[in-house]
């Protein structure tokens, strides 16, 4: 999968820029806060129908502003393909070879990215919701029905919360309405559990292997998908409806929903310890390094080719063992893309060199 042209209109400090891209490895280079970074979140963006910095589409919109434009020619399977999103009047339009889609999940997913930047390291040291939100991005972009299912569950959880809320502890029509909602908990959950597990599973495998390699085989990582606090996927499906049933009267007590895949994680672990609580800052570095790269792996094993891989600011932060795995890595791909503010190390290795300053890109011969 490849970019080969980006045309970015109001978009963060961009006001109408085209960048055109090559196969292999595209370095942007240039000092702090010129706008190399929006360049990748433009065509995550434009990949994904999200940043992974903001909520809120009007924070993409140039200062001043309350729109943006992004367009993108794409190749996958040798086939062009040109994406368009639009953010205006407050509504988010998406076209495919210039036919709207109606839902993201009609389009999210047509072109795979994997998006790599130092922030990642949240995903072992932080909270769950970190991790499960890393996973379900991931899953979303190939299985689109994993969007609609979270979106379901989303709704379900609002509803149910919010009867939790107002309720007067326990009378028989709460209950009922209750029992109603956990059947719906019950059915989109454990859908959204079995994908989250199939796809925990895959990237393990491939995880371990890669840290194998970049920790010369002195540790062994694993990780484990958490779901209802079992890391057995069908003892976990078959407790659901005696947890849901048995913790209704603290939930009423508590007044939220504490039952369900909202709640669960991934557990990374070296040789049996918990990463997050025992890893070294370069031991969780190289977790993620690996997962990264995992997921490059699963990607090209579901779809048959590998996905575009953007990578913030990142080999600042990886010895030069990791640096160099990284950069050997990236012939294998397509294409990569790449930030960093001096690239006199890699010119050699660069197929495409582009200079960005104060919103204007320029190449650097
Ligand atoms: N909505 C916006 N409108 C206009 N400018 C913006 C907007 N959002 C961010 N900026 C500007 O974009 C610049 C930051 O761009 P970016 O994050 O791409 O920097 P960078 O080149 O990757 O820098 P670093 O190397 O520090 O990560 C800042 O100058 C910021 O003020």
């Amino acid at each position: 999968m490849e970019i080969k042209w980006l045309h970015l209109k109001s978009f963060r400090n961009y006001q109408d820029q085209e960048v055109d891209f090559r196969p292999g490895l595209t370095i942007l280079q240039g000092e702090n806060g010129q706008g190399k970074t929006n360049i990748l979140e433009g065509i995550y963006y434009l990949l994904t129908g999200k940043s992974y910095r903001v909520h809120r589409e009007q924070e993409l919109a140039r200062w001043g502003e309350n729109e943006f434009h992004l367009y993108g020619d794409f190749i996958v399977q040798r086939r062009k393909l040109r994406l368009e999103s639009h953010y205006q009047d407050k509504r988010k339009i998406i076209k495919i070879n210039q036919i709207p889609c109606r839902k993201l999940s009609e389009y999210v997913g047509t072109i795979n990215v994997v998006f790599f930047s130092p922030d990642d390291l949240v995903m072992v040291k932080g909270g769950p919701a970190e991790r499960r939100r890393f996973l379900d991005l991931h899953i979303a972009q190939h299985h689109s029905k994993h969007i609609q299912l979270l979106n379901a569950y989303n709704k379900v959880l609002q509803q149910k919360n919010a009867l939790l809320k107002q309720g007067q502890g326990g009378s028989k029509s709460q209950i009922a309405q209750i029992e109603l909602w956990n059947e719906q908990i019950l059915r989109i959950g454990s859908e959204i559990i079995r994908n989250r597990w199939e796809f925990t599973g895959l990237l393990s495998r491939k995880g371990q292997e890669i840290y194998g390699q970049i920790s010369s085989g002195k540790e062994e990582l694993t990780m484990d998908y958490h779901a209802l606090g079992k890391n057995n996927l069908e003892e976990a499906l078959a407790a659901f409806p005696k947890l849901l049933a048995e913790k209704m009267s603290l939930e009423m007590e508590r007044k939220m929903v504490l039952i369900g895949p909202h709640r669960d994680d991934i557990l990374f672990k070296l040789n049996e310890r918990s990463a997050r609580l025992y890893g070294s800052q370069g031991q969780q570095r190289s977790i993620v390094l690996s997962t990264k790269l995992a997921e490059l792996e699963v990607i090209r094993q579901e779809k048959g080719d590998y996905p575009l891989l953007l990578l913030d600011d990142v080999l600042s932060e990886l010895d030069r063992f990791r640096r160099d795995y990284l950069l050997d890595y990236t012939k294998s791909l397509q294409q990569t893309i790449m930030t960093m503010t001096s690239a006199e190390t890699l010119t050699q290795r660069a197929s495409l060199l582009l200079k960005v300053e104060k919103g204007q890109i320029g190449r650097i011969e």
